[in-house]
């Protein structure tokens, strides 16, 4: 594991965005997990200043996102397909179709999360994986649970990251109650995993997560067993 410590959210945004930059650098065609949340806006902003600056290529690159909410359209702006247009592919020479989020509005939730498994088994599986972390420990949407959910499933959302997630919307009542995410196992087997953590609220988890026992009921405890991890941390 490969922890760097970061000095406030800007300096984060920046070391994060220097491993992403790596990785597309060095692989143009790279398969690039990526993920939403507040966290990862600010390494968005970063690439997109290196893109216009002509730094960094993303002709090449195909993503894709770690989770979407169900039952939301594409164009709303809560969904997580906008977030990444609005913070990252609207901004970038990315090709839009070589951009992949689930979609939260299949008719058939069970072959959805089936499709998605197997485009990132015919992508030949994610080169670098950006994560988030909740506050109870998920990644992507992996909430708490007795086992570890393996690949690409919908989830029942907890009263925790409902709370968490529901200042994207009006009301709580108006935040999904469902999604659907890879598994542990799709997140497990990308090549690199990059986690990204700030502010005090994170120190805690990060803490549990890294360093105690790896357990079901912190999902991201699994990243302890991952050969390459690194995990830029700023609890300012
Ligand atoms: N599904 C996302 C996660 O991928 C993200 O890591 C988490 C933390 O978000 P934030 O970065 O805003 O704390 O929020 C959501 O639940």
């Amino acid at each position: 594991m490969n922890l760097i410590k970061a000095n406030g959210y800007k300096d984060l945004s920046r070391k994060a965005a220097n491993v992403i930059s790596a990785q597309v650098i060095i692989k143009p065609t790279s398969i690039l997990g990526l993920a939403t949340g507040s966290t990862p806006v600010g390494t968005y902003e970063q690439l997109i200043e290196w893109y216009q600056k002509g730094d960094i290529d993303f002709s090449k690159v195909t993503s894709v996102n770690l989770d979407e909410y169900c039952g939301i359209s594409p164009d709303n702006p809560q969904s997580y397909r906008y977030f990444m247009n609005q913070h990252f592919f609207n901004h970038v020479n990315i090709k839009y179709e070589n951009t992949n989020v689930p979609n939260g509005l299949a008719d058939d939730m069970e072959a959805e999360c089936v499709r998605y498994e197997q485009l990132i088994a015919d992508l030949g599986g994610i080169d670098l994986q950006l994560l988030g972390i909740g506050h109870n420990g998920h990644i992507g949407f992996n909430e708490p649970d007795s086992s570890f959910e393996k690949t690409t499933h919908v989830v029942e959302l907890n009263e925790t990251t409902r709370k968490a997630n529901a200042r994207f919307f009006e009301t709580l009542d108006e935040v999904p109650k469902r999604a659907v995410t890879m598994g542990i196992k799709s997140i497990m087997q990308s090549k690199k995993i990059l986690l990204i953590a700030n502010g005090p609220d994170k120190q805690d988890i990060i803490q549990k997560a890294l360093f105690g026992p790896v357990t079901p009921e912190i999902p991201a405890s699994i990243l302890q067993f991952h050969p390459d991890l690194t995990v830029v941390y700023s609890f300012e």
